[in-house]
C-alpha cells in the first residue's frame, strides 16, 4: 500500500480488502459496524457494573471504569483513523503483533492507520486490543465482553436447536442403511454450514438466528450454495482410513450445536476415531468460540432436560471419554492469513497434518484461508489457499465479506443479479473442498 488516502471503489482485484477503498464491505464495516460493537460492549459494562462486581469482588469496580476508558479511547482511535500502536508485553502474543506492526511499519515508511492499512490485520488487530483492555486488571483479566450476547442468543436459539436434537437423537440410536446414511451426511453438512449465519459480528451484535426449521431449510436454500463440494467431501471421508476430524471453530451459540450435532455424526455413523474442536484463546469477533462457551452450552442444554439434555450427556461422554476434544491455540487469534501458518506457527501445522479433514467454519476462517484478497471469482479454491495444504479441508462458509474464489463461470454473475449484497448478507454460501 503505497499512497495514503481513499479511494472510491471496491478493493482492486488480486490485492488484499482494506477499508480504504470506500466502496469495499470493509469501509462501511470499520465506519459504522464495529463503532457500535465497541459501544454495546462499554453499555454492557457500564449496566451490569454492579452484577460484576458482585461477581468478580470489589476490586472490579475501578477496574470497570478503567476498561471503559481504555475502550472508549479505541473506539476514538479507530474513528479518527490513527496509527496502531505496539501492545503491552502482557500476553505471549505480544512479541508476534508488535513484530508484525514494525514490519509494516518499515514497509511504508510510517506506521499502518485504521482505515489505510489491510482491513484483516487492523480487525484482529482491534479485538486484541480490546483483549488488553481486560489482560490489563486483575480482578476482571478473565472477563468475557461478549459473554451475555453469546448466550441470549443461544437462548433464542433453543427452539431450533431443540428440532434437531430430536433428529440426532433418533439417528445416532437406529441403523441407518449406505444410501441414507449418505444423504444424512449431506443434511448435517448443510445445517453445520447454515448455522454460520449466526455471527452477532456482522450484524453488530443483533441476533439474526434462522426463524424457521433447519431441517426445512437445508432443502429450501440449495440454490443459495454457489459451490457444492460436499460428493467430494463425502468421498473423501468414504475412501480414506479412518482418522481424526478436526473443526476449526467459527461462532458460539446455534452454530457450534450444528458443528457438535456434524461432529457426533460422523462418529458415530464413519466411525471416525475423534473430533477435535479448535477454538480461540480469547474473546473474539464477538461471537466466536472460546471454550467456557461449549462447557457453558453443554451445562444449559443439560438443564433444558428432554431432548437437549440427552443430545448434551451423550457429548459430554464424548468429552470425557476424549472422542471429542477442546484445542485452544493462539494462532487463531493473530492476524496471520492461513498460507503463513507453516512459518509461524509449525507445531500447528504439523498437528493440522495429522487431520483427515479440516473443516474451516465460517467467513473470517475462509478470509484467512483465501489471504483476503479479492480475487476474480473464477480463481480455483486451491490457488486462492496460496499453498496452504496441510491436509484435506473443506470450508462450510456463509458469505459476510466481498473476497471469494473457486466459483464456475457465471456464478457470481447469477449471484448479483439475484442480490446486489450477495457477498456480505451471509444469505449465499460455499461448501469447498481442496486436497491438493
Ligand atoms: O462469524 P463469521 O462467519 O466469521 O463472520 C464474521 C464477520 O466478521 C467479518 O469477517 C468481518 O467483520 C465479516 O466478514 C463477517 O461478517
Ligand atoms: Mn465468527
Amino acid at each position: 500500500m503505497g499512497q495514503i488516502g481513499f479511494e472510491d471503489c471496491d478493493t482492486p482485484l488480486n490485492t488484499r480488502l482494506s477499508a480504504r477503498y470506500k466502496r469495499s464491505f470493509a469501509y462501511p464495516s470499520f465506519k459504522d459496524r464495529i463503532p457500535v460493537i465497541l459501544t454495546k460492549v462499554i453499555d454492557h459494562l457500564v449496566r451490569d457494573k454492579e452484577s460484576i462486581i458482585a461477581h468478580f469482588g470489589e476490586k472490579a469496580r475501578e477496574e470497570v471504569k478503567n476498561v471503559i476508558g481504555y475502550v472508549s479511547q479505541l473506539k476514538n482511535e479507530l474513528m479518527t483513523d490513527k496509527p496502531l500502536t505496539e501492545l503491552s508485553s502482557l500476553g505471549s502474543d505480544h512479541e508476534l503483533w508488535n513484530r508484525i506492526l514494525s514490519d509494516k511499519t518499515k514497509e511504508h515508511s510510517r506506521p499502518p492507520t485504521w482505515f489505510q492499512t489491510e482491513w484483516l490485520y487492523a480487525e484482529c488487530y482491534l479485538y486484541r486490543r480490546l483483549h488488553e483492555a481486560f489482560l490489563q486488571t486483575e480482578a476482571i483479566k478473565h472477563l468475557d465482553p461478549f459473554h451475555w450476547q453469546k448466550t441470549k442468543a443461544l437462548e433464542n436459539s433453543l427452539v431450533q436447536a431443540e428440532i434437531l436434537a430430536q433428529h440426532v437423537n433418533k439417528i445416532v440410536s437406529n441403523n441407518a442403511d449406505s444410501s441414507e446414511t449418505e444423504q444424512l451426511f449431506y443434511e448435517f453438512l448443510k445445517i453445520s454450514l447454515w448455522g454460520n449465519k449466526c455471527d452477532l459480528s456482522l450484524s453488530g451484535g443483533t441476533e439474526i438466528c434462522l426463524q424457521e426449521n433447519p431441517l426445512n431449510q437445508v432443502l429450501k436454500y440449495d440454490s443459495f450454495i454457489l459451490a457444492d463440494d460436499s460428493q467430494c467431501v463425502l468421498k473423501h471421508l468414504a475412501d480414506s482410513p479412518k482418522g481424526t476430524i478436526d473443526f476449526v471453530l467459527d461462532n458460539a451459540g446455534y452454530e457450534v450445536f450444528t458443528d457438535l450435532c456434524l461432529a457426533e455424526f460422523l462418529l458415530s455413523k464413519f466411525d471416525e476415531h475423534k473430533v477435535l474442536f479448535r477454538t480461540k484463546a480469547f474473546p473474539w469477533y464477538v461471537s466466536d468460540v472460546i471454550a467456557k462457551d461449549i462447557h457453558y452450552i453443554l451445562n444449559t442444554l443439560k438443564e433444558k432436560k428432554g431432548e437437549l439434555a440427552e443430545c448434551a450427556n451423550r457429548w459430554q461422554s464424548l468429552f470425557d471419554s476424549g472422542k471429542f476434544q477442546i484445542v485452544e491455540n493462539q494462532f487463531w487469534t493473530t492476524p496471520c492469513v492461513y498460507a503463513d501458518m507453516e512459518e509461524v506457527d509449525p507445531k500447528l501445522y504439523g498437528e493440522l497434518k495429522e487431520s483427515k479433514l479440516i473443516i474451516f467454519k465460517g467467513d473470517l476462517n475462509y478470509r484467512k484461508l483465501d489471504s483476503d484478497i479479492n480475487w476474480p471469482p473464477t480463481t480455483p479454491f486451491s490457488q486462492c489457499l496460496k499453498g496452504f495444504h496441510p491436509a484435506p479441508l473443506v470450508s462450510l462458509r456463509t458469505l459476510k465479506c466481498d473476497t471469494i474464489g473457486g466459483l464456475q463461470p457465471g456464478k457470481a454473475e447469477q449471484a448479483a443479479s439475484q442480490s446486489e449484497s450477495w457477498m456480505v448478507t451471509g444469505d449465499f454460501a460455499v461448501i469447498q473442498f481442496d486436497s491438493s
